[in-house]
This record gives structure tokens, C-alpha cells and sequence, in this order.
């Protein structure tokens, strides 16, 4: 039986730049991704998401301001914990992005993400994203460099994807 834990990853982005992260330390160190992690207890998704995005490079949203843009699901061999990571977007922030001990952000134009040397699901679902189609993927990896095989649909809204999930 598999173990859920979830997580939040947001992503700051206008017309033709994304905000991405350098990950100096933890899961996926070096590594360009958005900025999220997990929930502790008694927070909503959204807080957490609003948390973290401020721990790791000081930026300030609100949680009204995050949209919910997909939602992925990693699994790894032999590991009984899945990976359960609610996405968001925004283009409403307010600070100027900042290192700190955890991330060092930095801004891309979005025809020039660094795939090379992001996590290799990025590269599937981030076409979704900068398209501003909705997505739910899940991956299963072996290692962290290997994905065994994957799935990805785009949705219609995200409400019913998870009203269907909770059913
Ligand atoms: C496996 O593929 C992944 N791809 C992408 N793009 N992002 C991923 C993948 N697996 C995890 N993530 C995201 C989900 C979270 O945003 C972070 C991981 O969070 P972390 O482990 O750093 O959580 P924290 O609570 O910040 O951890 P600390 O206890 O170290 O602060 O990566």
C-alpha cells in the first residue's frame, strides 16, 4: 500500500519569464525547480504553498492570488511513499526574489528552461503549464534519473478533478 505525502510547488511567471529555483540542498539539490515543499500540520495547501514560496526566496503572495494548475504524483521503485504535489501559478507577488539557504531563484524566458538539469519529469508537464492547460501526471521513476513510465492528461478544471479524486 502506498504512503501520500503531500506537497506544493509554485511557480512565479509572466508572459515570457518563469521565476525558477536552484536547489543548494535536500531532495532534488542541485537542481532548477519551482518553490514548494510539505505541509505541516493544521495547514491548508495554500498556506503551506504561501510559506514556502517565502522560505525559500522571500517573495510574498497571497493565497487568494494562487491558481491551482495541476497536480502530479511520483512514485519511485521499491519506496512506499507517493509524492502527492499540488502546482500553482501566479503572476501576483510582491518582494524582489532573494537567495536564502534552501534555493537561489533566478529568472528564465520561457523558450530557455534548463530541462538539462531539472527533474526529467519537467520536461513532459511544463508544456502544459506555459500553454496555461490544465494537468494531472503521475511519473514512476527508478532512481531519480529514470522514469519507468508516466501518464498525462490535461483536465477541463481542477475543482471536479479533485471532487472525482475524493469520491
Ligand atoms: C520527482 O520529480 C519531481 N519533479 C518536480 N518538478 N518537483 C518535484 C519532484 N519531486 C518533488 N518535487 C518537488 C515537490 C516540492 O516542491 C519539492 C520537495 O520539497 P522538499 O523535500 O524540499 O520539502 P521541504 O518541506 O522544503 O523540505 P525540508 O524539510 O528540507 O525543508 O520538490
Amino acid at each position: 500500500m502506498l504512503l501520500k505525502k503531500v506537497y506544493t510547488l509554485v511557480f512565479i511567471r509572466n508572459d515570457t519569464k518563469i521565476l525558477l529555483g536552484w536547489k543548494k540542498r535536500g531532495f532534488g539539490v542541485n537542481q532548477w525547480n519551482g518553490f514548494g515543499g510539505k505541509l505541516e500540520p493544521n495547514e491548508t495547501i495554500q498556506e503551506a504553498a504561501v510559506r514556502e514560496l517565502k522560505e525559500e526566496c522571500c517573495l510574498s503572495v497571497k493565497t487568494a492570488d494562487l491558481r491551482n494548475i495541476g497536480h502530479l504524483e511520483f512514485t519511485f521503485e521499491d519506496d512506499p511513499v507517493m509524492m502527492d504535489v499540488r502546482v500553482f501559478s501566479t503572476n501576483m507577488y510582491e518582494g524582489v526574489p532573494k537567495e536564502t539557504e534552501e534555493m537561489c531563484p533566478k529568472w528564465f524566458d520561457l523558450d530557455r528552461i534548463p530541462f538539462d538539469d531539472m527533474w526529467p519529469d519537467d520536461k513532459f508537464w511544463f508544456p502544459y503549464m506555459l500553454k496555461n492547460k490544465l494537468f494531472y501526471a503521475k511519473f514512476h521513476y527508478k532512481g531519480f534519473d529514470t522514469i519507468l513510465h508516466y501518464n498525462i492528461e490535461e483536465l477541463e478544471s481542477m475543482e471536479d478533478f479533485y471532487a472525482k479524486k475524493s469520491t
